[in-house]
């Protein structure tokens, strides 16, 4: 196992040196990550680059072959998700897990008494929430029955209901109108100021990845081939080889 150079910084969600091979294959090699709190980190990189096996490390759902991850300087090698999930590091999914027939103020209650709040404080919370996101309208409708793009808010409202430290957001944009992500940069730019929380953001939308992180962590081929400002990222020659022949919002 690599030895990391340095320790895991006592605030962040970190992984090091880590490697994912599955049948021998290397979805991840060697990959070193860090996300502070109140920072917006873009992890992007083109199709089977191992952008989700890398959440999955971070979020417990995937043991690495190698390496190791710290929660707020803990070592969290080996929890279950549900412990990560306890510890302040929540995600949403690609393709949205919302309990659907359950209405939309439930889901998001749920949530928010799964970390622990009572019914009564969780349903506070959850008001509170789905207001700033916008869903606060949808209170009593069922969650299958919203529009896509109101699930991805739920998705996010949920995950922000079980009052993180991390917030890790995979494709949060994907099948979005130019006018709904402007809507949801809105909500994901607030996070670090309203929640206290470090966001890692997973997407293939540039526009919205490059307007909204700190910093830029790409990946090809399960290896980190550039970490940096965003603009010194996209005049990258690497990063521009990685996404030749992908497409690429302006
Ligand atoms: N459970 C698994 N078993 C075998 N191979 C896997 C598994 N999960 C992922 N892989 C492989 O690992 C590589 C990285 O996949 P991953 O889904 O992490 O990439 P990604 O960057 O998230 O891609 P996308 O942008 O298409 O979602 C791919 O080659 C994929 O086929």
């Amino acid at each position: 196992m690599n030895a990391s150079p340095h320790p895991p910084a006592a605030d962040a969600l970190s992984i090091s040196s880590v490697t994912v091979r599955f049948q021998g294959l290397a979805a991840i090699s060697d990959c070193t990550l860090s996300l502070a709190p109140r920072e917006i980190v873009g992890l992007v990189g083109p199709n089977g680059a191992g952008k989700t096996t890398l959440v999955n490390v971070l979020t417990g759902f995937q043991k690495p072959t190698e390496g190791s991850l710290h929660i707020e300087g803990r070592d969290a090698l080996g929890w279950s998700p549900a412990k990560v999930r306890g510890a302040g590091v929540a995600r949403t999914f690609q393709a949205g897990r919302l309990f659907g027939n359950l209405s939309v103020l439930e889901n998001a209650q749920v949530s928010a008494i799964a970390s622990g709040l009572g019914k009564r404080a969780a349903r506070v919370r959850a008001e509170a929430i789905l207001e700033e996101v916008g869903l606060s309208q949808a209170h009593d409708q069922q969650a299958a029955s919203l529009p896509y793009t109101d699930q991805r808010r739920l998705d996010i409202a949920r995950a922000l209901c079980s009052q993180p430290k991390f917030m890790l957001l995979d494709e949060p944009a994907a099948g979005m109108s130019d006018s709904e992500c402007e809507d949801l940069m809105a909500i994901i730019r607030s996070l670090p100021e309203r929640y206290g929380c470090g966001v890692l953001l997973i997407e293939h939308n540039m526009h919205v990845v490059m307007s909204l992180s700190d910093r830029l962590h790409v990946l090809d081929g399960g290896r980190t081939i550039i970490t940096g400002l965003p603009e010194e990222v996209s005049r990258h020659e690497a990063f521009l080889k990685a996404y030749l022949g992908e497409e690429i919002a302006a």
